[in-house]
């Protein structure tokens, strides 16, 4: 009898009823396969003594006529077992129809005696991760048939996989659980399977079942077994594309340190093949256009221009074309004044001295015209040079510059400009033509030196001004105005603006 079915007699019973411990004590022979006795079953080692003692069967109106006959008993036990096992029935049916729909829930069946006893276990999946809020519903009191835990309760305690519905019911009279490992469990009972409650049907399709659920459990476990597998491969192969991702970075950094070094010994091949070519060109253009000679007076040194070659003969010719026209202009005034002279003489002597006078004065005029041409030719001449020699003073001045600098050794500026050769020098910096290692472009870096005598306040100052006035800077675009690209200290006296190259072209 389950425990529903004896609440339901509880709560029906009519505790002052006295033939009640005889009705039940018959009914429980019955059910137990026992022929019974007239007298009171032994309560001590019923099961059910407690509330047997207190409950009556069948509706309440029923009970005197019960009360009067054993067979009337018997009769109304008997009905009562046929209906409650029919419901039992339909409600086992129910909760496997529910438990195949509701894989976190498995039913036990548990045959007790002539009752059927369901047992809905909360199951939660052995598997880790899965179902397992499940586990919350363990350990809960009655079922969701509202059967008791009372005996053989013992298998509702083990956790079991979602898709096991039920016990399997042993020769034995013990049933079995199938556990999620494949071994099955057994559950004891005290009474014995009855035959006729469960058929032989029944419990192979049961057994059928519990083999199919235990070939799905095998074939998870191989699939458990698959992922772990494939799981663990991956994580290798995880850890060795991290393996290759660090060696490809490593690689990268050095090939990046190694393009770096490549460009810069580029760079610095160049800056000293142009700073050779630099200076060649000086020294070809100081023996045509002049050079920078040394006076001393006294103890005092100082410097000055001698003019090239070129120069001293453009000049030396300029002053023989002015001795030249000088002399004409002379020649030319003499043979006026013999002119004046001559004409207090006769008329044919007058005439033809005249004429000669004529002649000669067109010659010297010619003479002269020719002699300011070549003069103008001499002067332009003179003053291309001049410009050739400005500049050839400002690149003498650059490449002293140059050489005087504490930059010009090609380093690299902020791990990205490679400094070439100094393009000029200001009242407070220096210009060098630069090379942007991540941009990949020429830059001007001017390289602002605060004077090392200078007080701090003065340095501030500086420092302040030059900050405003590079703020404004980087905000203007315009095609006329040479970009701000970046500005960066290089020590505590020296800090640095890079601008955008203009190559003068
Ligand atoms: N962006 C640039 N591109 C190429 N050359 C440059 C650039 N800026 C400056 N220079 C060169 O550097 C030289 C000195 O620069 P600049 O004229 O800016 O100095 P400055 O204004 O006199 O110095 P300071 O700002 O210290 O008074 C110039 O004559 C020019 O040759």
């Amino acid at each position: 009898m389950s425990d529903e079915v004896l609440m339901q007699l509880s709560s029906n019973s009519n505790p002052s009823d006295p033939s009640l411990p005889t009705k039940l004590a018959k009914l429980e022979a019955r059910m137990a396969g026992k022929a019974t006795p007239s007298a009171p079953a032994p309560s001590a080692s019923s099961p059910w003594q407690s509330s047997a003692s207190s409950v009556r069967f069948g509706p309440p109106e029923e009970s005197p006529e019960a009360s009067t006959s054993s067979d009337s008993d018997n009769d109304i036990g008997e009905e009562f077992l046929i209906q409650a096992n029919t419901q039992k029935r339909q409600r086992i049916h129910e909760d496997v129809q529910a438990s195949t729909s509701q894989p976190p829930e498995a039913l036990i069946i548990v045959a007790v005696g002539a009752d059927v006893r369901i047992k809905i276990i909360e199951t939660t999946d052995l598997r880790p991760g899965i179902d397992e809020p499940n586990k919350s519903k363990q350990g809960r009191g009655r079922g969701r048939s509202g059967a008791g835990r009372g005996r053989g309760s013992k298998s509702n305690d083990h956790v079991r996989p979602s898709n096991i519905p039920s016990t399997v019911p042993l020769a034995n009279g013990h049933s079995t659980v199938p556990l999620a490992n494949g071994h099955a469990e057994s559950v004891l009972h005290k009474e014995n399977w009855p035959k006729e409650q469960f058929g032989s049907d029944e419990r192979t399709s049961l057994q059928e079942e519990m083999v199919l659920l235990r070939s799905k459990v095998s074939f998870l476990e191989e699939e458990l077994c698959k992922s772990r597998q494939e799981a663990t491969s991956h994580q290798q192969l995880c850890r060795q594309l991290e393996l290759e991702l660090k060696d490809f970075k490593e690689r990268d950094q050095q090939m990046k340190m190694k393009r770096i070094k490549v460009l810069s010994d580029l760079l610095i091949a160049v800056s000293k093949a142009e700073r050779q070519e630099a200076r060649m060109k000086i020294q070809q253009e100081s023996l045509r256009l002049g050079n920078v000679g040394v006076i001393r007076a006294g103890t005092i040194i100082s410097e000055t221009w001698e003019d090239g070659q070129v120069l001293k003969d453009i000049n030396a010719h300029l002053r023989f074309l002015l001795e030249t026209k000088e002399a004409i202009e002379r020649h030319r005034k003499m043979l006026k004044k013999r002119q004046s002279d001559k004409s207090e003489g006769s008329d044919v002597e007058t005439g033809t001295y005249e004429e000669e006078v004529l002649i000669q004065d067109e010659i010297y005029k010619s003479r002269l015209a020719s002699i300011k041409r070549e003069e103008e030719v001499y002067l332009r001449e003179r003053d291309r040079y001049e410009v050739e020699k400005g500049r050839l003073i400002r690149e003498m001045k650059r490449i002293r510059d140059e050489d005087g600098s504490r930059f010009n050794n090609f380093q690299i500026l902020n791990n990205r400009y490679a400094l070439m050769n100094l393009l000029g020098k200001g009242g407070f910096s220096e210009v060098y033509k630069a090379f942007d290692l991540v941009e990949h472009r020429y830059v001007a870096c001017k390289l602002h030196g605060l004077n090392a005598q200078w007080s701090e306040e003065k340095k501030k100052s500086y420092i302040r001004h030059a900050t405003r006035e590079y703020d404004i800077h980087k905000m203007l675009v315009h095609p006329h105005i040479v970009r701000l690209w970046d500005i960066f200290e290089i020590d505590h006296n020296t800090f640095c603006t890079v601008l955008e190259y203009c190559s003068g072209m």
